[in-house]
């Protein structure tokens, strides 16, 4: 890869890496349709995008036995890929159910207030998989759901002649109460609108490829989204301290996911970028995702960057807003203090992005494309909704009475301050 200049890049190299899109746009109007399609012909409609986009003539879009079935055998296959599923999914609940919050009333002088968490009733997951397999997604949708009390959790993943056995059985350890085999775009539109076999859910949640991507952003409105999660990202911020071959090592690990994956690295050291521009090509060479990786690598959003200086490095990663971040650094706690907008953060040399995507506990559906600086990742509250009570008493609304009917007035909504006056007559 070829090392840049923060401070020479043109204005279209700034816009390609600060305002990417995975490709989104470019494949929005073929989304509409198959959005607009599956939303009127219902399973006739995924029955054909399935052919066409996996090649597949699927027989039952309901695999929830299915799913209980991959599991069972693999228990009793004792098969250590189901401790690593049962593993990650431990660390993930733990993670999770220190964020439930609690329901909370206090006294305001007379005002008691408070506020309470419900679950949404039924939700959707989406769990990818073309390019790869993703049982981890399945974890990491389905178990916050599960922890926040959603009622009925619905996941669709990709159709295959054979669906993943570790994708299924992740699914069912995980929680899943229904699923169902389609995939992309016209996935995301079965669970926003219902199909005559996949339940009409209030919100769809869950990462995916482009199509996947540009179908929430269209669904958004008519069903709650969890926000844009889309195809991978990771920005490292690395100072002379860094182990090169270790922050090429995070690049190409991302890079694998999609050819549309986004990573870069930043770093103030000249000798330390050409370093890990180096070993990027080379370890990139070695992966049997090589293709994927390359073109990863040489999409306009990623690049191996020269800052003047770690202030510069650390403006360019507040501006990139990266989905993971890794600092590298010898103060990464004090760089970490700079830093507001990244979707999950990785600090230290033992702490890989592949650690959060897999087992340590976080959550590893995360914004991307700039998402960070509006949303956080997918949590427990997700899958929440808040009310507010209240119970004045009498001298307390008498206190209120002279604000309250004043400012009613002033908003020319008259009842509204004869339903203070009456309580007083
Ligand atoms: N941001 C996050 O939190 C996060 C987390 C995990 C994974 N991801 C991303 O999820 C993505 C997974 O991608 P994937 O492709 O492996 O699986 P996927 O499930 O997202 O996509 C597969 C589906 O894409 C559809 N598709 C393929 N070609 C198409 C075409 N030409 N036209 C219309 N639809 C088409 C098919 O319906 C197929 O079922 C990757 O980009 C990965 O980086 C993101
Ligand atoms: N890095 C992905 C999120 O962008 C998550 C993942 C799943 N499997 C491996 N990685
Ligand atoms: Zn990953």
């Amino acid at each position: 890869m070829d090392v840049r200049t923060v401070a020479d890049l043109s204005p279209a190299e700034r816009r390609a890496l600060f305002e990417r899109d995975a490709g989104v746009e470019g494949v929005r109007e073929d989304v509409r349709e198959i959005v607009e399609r599956v939303r009127e012909e219902g399973d006739v409609a995924v029955r054909e995008f399935a052919e066409e986009f996996d090649g597949v003539a699927v027989g039952n879009i309901d695999v929830t036995d299915e799913a209980a079935r991959a599991h069972d055998e693999l228990a009793d296959a004792d098969d250590p890929v189901l401790d690593a599923v049962q593993e990650a999914a431990a660390n993930v609940r733990e993670f999770h159910e220190r964020q439930r919050p609690e329901d909370w009333r206090d006294d305001f002088g007379g005002r008691e207030l408070g506020r309470r968490f419900r679950p949404i009733d039924r939700v959707g997951v989406y769990v990818p998989g073309g390019a790869a397999a993703y049982p981890s997604s399945a974890l990491m949708g389905i178990v916050p759901a599960v922890v926040a009390g959603v009622d009925h959790v619905a996941v669709a993943t990709p159709p295959a002649e054979e669906l993943n056995p570790v994708t299924l059985a992740a699914i069912h350890e995980a929680g899943a109460d229904a699923v169902y085999q389609v995939g992309g775009a016209q996935a995301i539109s079965a669970l926003a609108y219902g199909t005559e076999t996949v339940t009409r859910t209030q919100k769809v949640v869950g990462p995916g490829n482009k199509w996947v991507t540009a179908a929430k952003s269209i669904v958004q409105g008519d069903v709650e989204i969890d926000f844009l999660a889309g195809p991978s990202e990771v920005l490292v911020l690395a100072d002379e301290t860094a182990d090169p071959e270790l922050v090429a090592a995070d690049l190409v690990a991302q890079a694998e996911h999609d050819p549309n994956a986004s990573v870069v690295a930043v770093m103030d050291d000249a000798a330390l970028a050409d370093a890990v521009a180096d070993a990027v090509d080379a370890q990139a060479a070695d992966r049997e995702r090589g293709e994927t990786i390359r073109a990863a690598l040489d999409n306009d959003a990623s690049g191996v960057l020269h800052a003047r200086s770690m202030p510069e490095a650390v403006l360019f990663a507040e501006e990139y807003a990266a989905e993971h971040l890794s600092i590298v650094a010898d103060d990464d706690e004090a760089l970490l203090d700079r830093i507001t907008n990244a979707g999950s953060v990785f600090l230290g040399p033992y702490s890989p992005v592949a650690a959060g995507d897999y087992a340590a506990g976080t959550n590893h559906v995360l914004p991307t494309n700039g998402g960070a600086k509006r949303y956080g990742g997918l949590s427990v509250d997700t899958f929440l909704r808040s009310s507010t009570v209240q119970r004045l008493d009498r001298d307390a609304l008498a206190d209120l009475s002279e604000p309250i009917t004043t400012l009613a007035e002033a908003e020319g909504l008259e009842a509204h301050a004869e339903s203070v006056r009456k309580r007083f007559e």
